[in-house]
């Protein structure tokens, strides 16, 4: 990716983004890119000095930075937090740390990076989708089978698909590209040393924070039907799909109902398209003034996560079924990242339509919500159609 050259800067910090996100890679800093919905700024900062935090995610006490979780984080401890050292604007320039930039950029001028390397595929020595799809009916079987017999209401399964792509492939071009095919959805790209390297266009806000105008969101997204080309008021919608996502409702009126707060106004569902696909989707907003809830953020991050859109009604006995039958280890897919307190303002999004790469290889995850009158088959068609999102622009790109 190009950025545009930044204004404040003299020439030799204008070249493009591909060199530090390359150096990231091989002097191991972390680093986050991202694109937020509708917005056409791009931002890319790293952190050049010291080690990732792992840490609770106190929006009021933290910097500006990019928080990352996995989807199992009890209590939200294991939270990373890759602090804004340096931070660029496609738009706007180095907004900070222009003279660690400075070093930096030096610094690769007398390093040769060629050799770079994503980090190699080793946790599943033969990487193959080898019956993937009877592992998922069989996955998705046990779960309704665990409804009916009254373990849970609503759990969400999910799967791996493996990819192969191309060697040296250009991980900025593919953000480049999901970007244009996406507006609005949350498009970014973190690595992370020693954890890994992620890329997603997740359609799925999680908590969104701003001090300067006291509002507080959260949506409810579920129910999944591929994108056709009539009006989106034409769309129908069954009876499971409806019951899902209302779960999610309820499911975040619970937790309003935790800390006792009542003024929220909630307008929906509504279809909203997300990539090749449709969703029902509930908004929720609240005036963290009015209410006299500063640290609503915070509080709702740790009581929502992870939602009934990922997880599962209830959350416990639908995260002890997922944990001990999916398995594989989720990692950071139905996790939550995004920035944290930049100009007053905190986007966290649902890590959702995610995959993370490696060296001539991608790892793409996806799942479904199980209720019920879940039809394993469906399912199955359903986690085909999210691999799409990506898929899609990978094949369209190499
Ligand atoms: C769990 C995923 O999607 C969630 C978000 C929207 C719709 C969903 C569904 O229809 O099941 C899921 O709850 C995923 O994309 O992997």
């Amino acid at each position: 990716m190009k950025s545009s050259p930044p204004s404040n800067l003299p020439q030799h910090l204008t070249r493009d983004w591909q060199s530090l996100w390359q150096s990231s890679l091989y002097m191991q800093i972390p680093v986050a890119l991202w694109r937020l919905p509708n917005s056409t700024e791009k931002h890319f900062i790293a952190q050049r000095t010291g080690a990732t935090k792992q840490c609770y995610p106190n929006l009021a006490e933290l910097k500006s930075g990019f928080v990352v979780s996995p989807f199992h984080n009890p209590e939200l401890q294991q939270t990373y937090f890759i602090e804004s050292q340096i931070h660029l604007s496609s738009l706007r320039g180095c907004l900070q740390g222009e003279a660690l930039l400075e070093a930096w950029i030096s610094e690769i001028n007398s390093t040769d990076t060629s050799g770079a390397l994503l980090p190699q595929f080793t946790e599943n020595q033969d990487f193959s989708n080898k019956n993937c799809r009877q592992k998922h009916l069989d996955l998705v079987t046990k779960g309704v089978q665990a409804i009916q017999a009254g373990a849970f209401e609503k759990v969400v399964l999910s799967r791996q698909k493996f990819i192969d792509l191309p060697e040296n492939y250009d991980v900025l071009t593919l953000f480049e590209e999901l970007s244009q095919a996406y507006p609005n959805a949350f498009i970014s790209l973190f690595s992370l040393p020693s954890v890994g390297v992620w890329l997603s266009a997740t359609p799925e806000t999680l908590i969104s924070t701003n001090e300067n105008t006291h509002t507080f969101r959260t949506v409810a997204l579920a129910g999944t039907q591929a994108r056709h080309d009539k009006p989106l008021s034409q769309t129908s919608w069954t009876q499971k799909e409806i019951e899902e996502q209302a779960l999610v409702c309820r499911y975040i009126v619970g937790c309003f109902k935790k800390i006792r707060l009542r003024e929220y106004t909630e307008t929906g569902p509504r279809t909203v398209p997300a990539g090749n696909l449709l969703h029902l989707r509930s908004d929720f907003e609240v005036d963290m003034l009015d209410t006299n809830f500063p640290t609503l953020g915070t509080t709702m991050l740790e009581l929502l996560h992870p939602t009934s859109a990922v997880c599962g009604m209830p959350k416990i006995p639908a995260t002890a079924f997922i944990l001990e039958n999916e398995g594989y280890n989720r990692g950071f897919y139905s996790g939550f990242l995004g920035p944290v307190n930049f100009e007053g303002q905190s986007e966290i999004f649902v890590h959702l339509r995610c995959m993370q790469l490696f060296e001539q290889k991608a790892v793409l995850y996806a799942g479904g919500g199980v209720t019920a009158d879940s039809d394993p088959e469906r399912e199955w068609q359903e986690t085909e159609l999210k691999c799409q999102t990506l898929g899609k622009v990978i094949e369209k790109t190499f």
